[in-house]
């Protein structure tokens, strides 16, 4: 019997055994045996073909990436907050491939990516690991979704996924300089103290790594890893949010413990709690802007306005209204938070802000 009729055959022994006390651990068994088979399929590769079903498009401003363990409740997120939906079940890896839904809020498409559930030594490959890991890496928020009411070494386990492939959560690229040259030998230099990191480690490292040649311009004390980082090159600095869900099954006081810890929002899909806020983090946690543009001596149009990256100058904005801009522009008139004075008179490099209303004056 190959591994789909026997998935076929628990899932109908699931579906006509009763609920109850006294099947309880039937069930949890063919549960588990379901979930074996499931990740047989995802090894094997027959659910779909090597890498198929996981290049989704980027589409709209921003890409939010589920990464999380089976049955944590991604699938029901995304059937609760957008209009696609992803099969979810009570069974591990029901999700197989990547489907993507949409956000829509603040005048933002914000793409959310469902994935299937990944496990320990998923970027060694195993399950559909690495493909899930790869498209982490394309994100520009990954949502970390943990169960609420299992234990909280599955967040470590998850991070630890994640560091394995070169994903840096939460964490600003190093401030160092690192160019290599052709000769010269390595120059190093610091413009600050640094505890842990001395020029003779920067040596042996680059040494290790076959660089003889090298301007090193340390900007801030970073640690070893950091500088290792820094060398390879290769790596990923994304946000993070966490997002433990099912929490209409722990304490009060359980959720209020969970609530308080950094980049971290609670919910429960089930119960459709705390989502319009699990939406707001996401916004603030892309850190988009929407600016307003008009015409002389006309109002904005406070329904449209711009979705643009936050640290977007007048120049994004710009170019985000028409690839031509740029060329004729003369000065820009700025109303809103990003300005002294309103209507302050800018150029192309003034940072805008959220909510600013700006109007473009052309040469002519
Ligand atoms: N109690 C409770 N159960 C939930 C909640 N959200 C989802 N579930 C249940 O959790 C189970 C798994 O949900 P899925 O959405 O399939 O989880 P997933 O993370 O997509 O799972 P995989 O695709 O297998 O990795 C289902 O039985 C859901 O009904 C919630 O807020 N509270
Ligand atoms: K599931
Ligand atoms: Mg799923």
């Amino acid at each position: 019997m190959g591994v789909l009729e026997k998935i076929a055959d628990i899932e109908r022994e699931i579906a006509r055994t009763q609920k109850n006390k006294a099947t309880e651990y039937h069930l949890g068994l063919l549960k588990a045996k379901l979930a074996k088979y499931r990740v047989q399929l995802l090894d094997t590769g027959k659910a779909a073909a090597k890498g198929e079903g996981f290049d989704v498009m980027k589409s709209g401003d921003a890409r939010v990436v589920l990464i999380g363990f089976p049955s944590v409740g991604k699938s029901t997120l995304l059937n609760t907050i957008t209009k696609t939906h992803s099969e979810a079940g009570a069974y591990e890896f029901t999700t197989l491939t990547c489907i993507p839904g949409k956000i829509e809020y603040n005048g933002a498409n914000i793409q959310l990516l469902d994935l299937p559930g990944i496990i320990e030594g998923a970027s060694q490959g195993k399950g559909r690991g690495r493909q899930v890991v790869s498209v982490a890496k394309t994100a520009d928020l990954i949502m970390i979704m943990l169960d609420a009411t299992k234990s909280d070494s599955q967040r470590e386990l998850l991070e630890a996924e994640l560091e394995a492939v070169g994903i840096r959560l939460n964490c600003e690229k190093p401030n160092v300089y690192f160019k290599v040259k052709n000769g010269g030998g390595l120059s190093f230099n610091a413009t600050c103290q640094l505890s842990t990191l001395t020029e003779k480690m920067v040596q042996s490292i680059l040494h290790d790594y076959k660089i003889f040649n090298a301007d090193i311009l340390i900007r801030e004390d970073i640690t070893v890893e950091q500088f290792i980082d820094v060398v390879l090159g290769n790596r990923r600095y994304v946000r993070a949010l966490y997002c433990y869900n099912k929490i209409d099954s722990i304490s009060l006081e359980q959720v209020d413990q969970l609530a308080r810890t950094p980049n971290t929002v609670v919910i429960s899909c089930e119960l459709s709690l705390n989502l319009d806020y699990l939406i707001e983090t996401i916004w603030k946690n892309l850190r988009l802007l929407r600016v307003y543009t008009k015409r002389r001596g006309e109002f904005p149009d406070f329904d449209g306005g711009l979705i643009i990256r936050g640290g977007s100058t007048i120049e994004h904005v710009c170019h985000a209204i028409h690839r031509s801009l740029v060329s004729e522009f003369k000065y820009a008139l700025v109303w809103g938070r990003s300005t002294k004075h309103n209507p302050q008179r800018v150029g192309l490099s003034h940072l805008v802000d959220n909510e600013d209303v700006i109007q473009v004056v052309k040469r002519r």
